[in-house]
């Protein structure tokens, strides 16, 4: 089994804005994931949020991960994971999950390994834990569905919030994604910061071809990031987090930190963005 941690450290504001493409792509963005027969991890020490991929071709364990200093990975962590691919079955503890495409596996602390089976294509999101929370299947029925923007503005979306604390209890982790009406390409845009917690974003059903302009940095110093399908984002506490596509996509966002309030947002007004 080929197991690849790699270890993203926090910078602060005023170190970004100093940052040329490249050096904000070094920092920010997360490329090469979803690798057939591999996990992959990345280690990010904005709020030790670990966010990753498992694509068996039959199938991949996730158990001892050194970077964490403990026996086993969920050993002080909790974990959330969104299927991307076909139907797939995870087994944690002795139990068998099946999860569709667009379902939800939350895995409390102290569950013990996980294994993944092909034919799934699964995100992961793991943040340190406090308790014990039940693991839990959140299937698309059971997540929350907010609507929100309009045409006109084209940012008409749902998003769909299956890690939340009115759908499954959870320590810190905050886990759903969002989609489009058709026409509709802004995400979060009027945006946000929440300092309290930080994000991490995974575009993917990107087209072929297609890109998505991800906005990020302090309200009166943006930066942009072009992002390709199935790449993610990793969000620091201060920075905006918002993004326009070259055609519609889908993205999962997840969030760590010191609530689990979704709505804990300081909202930024148009007249304050740089
Ligand atoms: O489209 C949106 O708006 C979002 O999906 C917002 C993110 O979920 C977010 O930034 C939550 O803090
Ligand atoms: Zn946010």
């Amino acid at each position: 089994m080929t197991l690849t941690v790699q270890t993203r450290y926090a910078i602060d504001p005023q170190t970004a804005k100093t940052l040329d493409t490249e050096g904000l792509r070094d920092h920010f963005h997360v490329g090469g994931l979803f690798q057939t027969g591999e996990i992959r991890l990345v280690y990010s020490h904005y709020d030790r949020l670990i966010l990753g991929s498992a694509v068996p071709s039959d199938s991949l364990t996730l158990n001892h991960v050194a970077e964490t200093g403990t026996k086993t990975f969920l050993e002080r962590r909790e974990m959330g994971l969104l299927n991307i691919g076909e139907t797939a079955e995870v087994e944690v503890a002795g139990a068998r999950h099946r999860i569709a495409k667009g379902e939800v596996l939350y895995i409390g602390m102290g569950a013990g390994p996980v294994t993944f089976h092909a034919p799934g294509r699964f995100y992961l999101l793991s943040a340190p834990a406090h308790r014990a929370c039940a693991t839990k299947l959140v299937t698309f029925e059971m997540a929350r569905h907010v609507e929100l923007g309009a045409p006109e503005t084209a940012n008409e979306r749902t998003i769909h919030q299956f890690i939340h604390p009115e759908v499954v209890d959870s320590c810190q982790l905050v886990m759903g994604y969002t989609q489009f009406k058709p026409g509709s390409l802004w995400n979060t845009m009027p945006c946000h910061t929440h300092d309290r917690r930080m994000e991490a974003y995974l575009y993917f059903d990107v087209p072929e071809g297609q890109r998505v302009f991800h906005f990020m940095g302090e309200p009166s110093e943006t930066r942009h990031m072009v992002i390709a399908n199935e790449e993610a984002i990793i969000s620091p506490p201060w920075s905006i987090h918002a993004g326009a596509g070259t055609a519609a996509y889908t993205f999962c966002w997840a969030m760590a930190g010191d609530n689990v309030d979704f709505t804990d947002m300081d909202m930024i007004a148009m007249e304050d963005l740089r």
